[in-house]
This record gives C-alpha cells, sequence and structure tokens, in this order.
C-alpha cells in the first residue's frame, strides 16, 4: 500500500549511537546533581521527582535516577529529567545534536512530497524536539507531524504502534517504521505497519533477516518509492 508517513527512531537510525550514549547521556549525569540543586522545588521537576519515588518507594530517587542511567533504562521519568537537563545545554551552546548527513536532505524531499513525518523515540518528546531544533542543518521541527515518546508505551510492545496510528488518524499500513532495533521494528509490523531497519556501519548494527534493511535513508526512499534528494 502507497505510504502517507514515514516514523522515525532517533539512536541508531536518524543519530548516531555514540553521540547518545557518550554526549548526551554523560552530560544528563554529568549535570544531575547541579540540576536537582537548582530546580528540584519547580513544578515540572518535582512532579519527575515525585514520579521517581512512586516507581522506586524504598530508594532515595537520585540514586534510583544514577541507577536507571547506568542501566539505560528507558524510564518515562528518568526520559523526562534527561531532557530537561539537556534543555540547558542546547540552548547555552555545549550541546548540538547529531544527525547522519544523509538525514536532513532526505527529511526535507520526502516533507516536500507530501509524505507526514514523526518520531518515535524512548527519549521525551522535549528532547525530540530539542534534538531536531539543534541540528548542523538547522532547526527541522517544523518537518514533522508528530512526536511520540514512552508515554504511549514501550517501543517493543505492539500496542504502541497501534496508538501512534491512530494519534496520527492513519491506517496502520500507509506508515513506514524505521529503526536500527529488529524488536521494534517487530512491534510495528504485528499491527500492519511497513517497516525498514537502519544498518548504520559506524554504529555496527546487525541485520536482521526479519525486515528490509538499509544503511541509509537514501536506501530507504529508493526500496520504499520515495524521493531521493540530490
Ligand atoms: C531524544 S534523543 C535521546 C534518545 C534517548 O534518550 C534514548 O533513550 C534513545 O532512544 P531511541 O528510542 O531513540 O533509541
Ligand atoms: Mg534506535
Amino acid at each position: 500500500m502507497a505510504l502517507s508517513c514515514v516514523l522515525t527512531d532517533i539512536e541508531g537510525t536518524t543519530s548516531a549511537i555514540a553521540f547518545v550514549k557518550e554526549t548526551l547521556f554523560p552530560f544528563a549525569e554529568a549535570e544531575l546533581d547541579a540540576f536537582l540543586d537548582a530546580h528540584e522545588e519547580e513544578p515540572e521537576v518535582a512532579a519527575v521527582m515525585a514520579e521517581v519515588r512512586e516507581i522506586a518507594s524504598q530508594q532515595e530517587p537520585r540514586s534510583t535516577l544514577r541507577m536507571w542511567m547506568a542501566e539505560d533504562a528507558k524510564v518515562t521519568p528518568l526520559k523526562t529529567l534527561q531532557g530537561l537537563i539537556w534543555r540547558a545545554g542546547y540552548l547555552d551552546g555545549r550541546l548540538t545534536s547529531h544527525l547522519y548527513p544523509d538525514v536532513p536532505p532526505c527529511l526535507r524531499a520526502w516533507s516536500k512530497a507530501g509524505l507526514r513525518l514523526a518520531v518515535y523515540s524512548s527519549g521525551s518528546v522535549a528532547a525530540q524536539k530539542l534534538l531536531f531544533g539543534h541540528t548542523g542543518a538547522g532547526d527541522l521541527t517544523p518537518l514533522f507531524a508528530g512526536f511520540f515518546d514512552t508515554k504511549v508505551g514501550g517501543k517493543r510492545e505492539a500496542a504502541s504502534y497501534a496508538t501512534i496510528a491512530a494519534g496520527l488518524y492513519l491506517p496502520a499500513t500507509t506508515i513506514l517504521f524505521l529503526s536500527d532495533i529488529a524488536e521494534e521494528l517487530d512491534a510495528a509490523a504485528a499491527v500492519g505497519l511497513q517497516t525498514c531497519q537502519l544498518v548504520r556501519e559506524a554504529d555496527g548494527t546487525q541485520a536482521t533477516d526479519r525486515h528490509a534493511w538499509e544503511p541509509d535513508f537514501p536506501g530507504v526512499a529508493r526500496r520504499f518509492g520515495l524521493p531521493v534528494p540530490g
């Protein structure tokens, strides 16, 4: 069926895993105490800390957050807090996001051709908007019709993709989901989305035999009959 929307993951798909693991995550970890000391009383931060206490009531909340960071746990309050910490870094210029160079021209060409674009990442919606808003290729957020995070459910759960399709008012079969993780693609395919794995050489991704795969966005474009820029 013809595509009406491309839904993309971030880490390992639009952006290098190293950027997330070696820049973003250590930044949030290093700034955690200073950020909480300065902002813990503010309502949006207080709400996150209350959520942390609710999930892990037996443990001191900062220790819980550090444990989740060490485990790379995709827990919503951690993701929200990381987004708040990164906001300061993006706004004062200490952070600039990484996108693979093939990504911005393809996103622009696909949007220009009338395809809707959306993001589904474990990073919070606020963090997604910061990432696409502070790229070397400018602010790409106006290209996107939707941003989804773990508030719709986990990325390995089929129901999350049905919720996203409903949120976009689109039949699941007209949405192409791009991700580096086979289990995420399995979940999307289970409710009818079309799928393609991004096998980025720099990320050492292993190709799965359960889904189509391509090394970059122009490869995706050629395979699915989307515009290929320049
Ligand atoms: C929004 S950028 C930060 C990405 C992040 O926090 C993460 O856990 C990676 O998640 P993804 O679902 O994009 O693989
Ligand atoms: Mg990923």
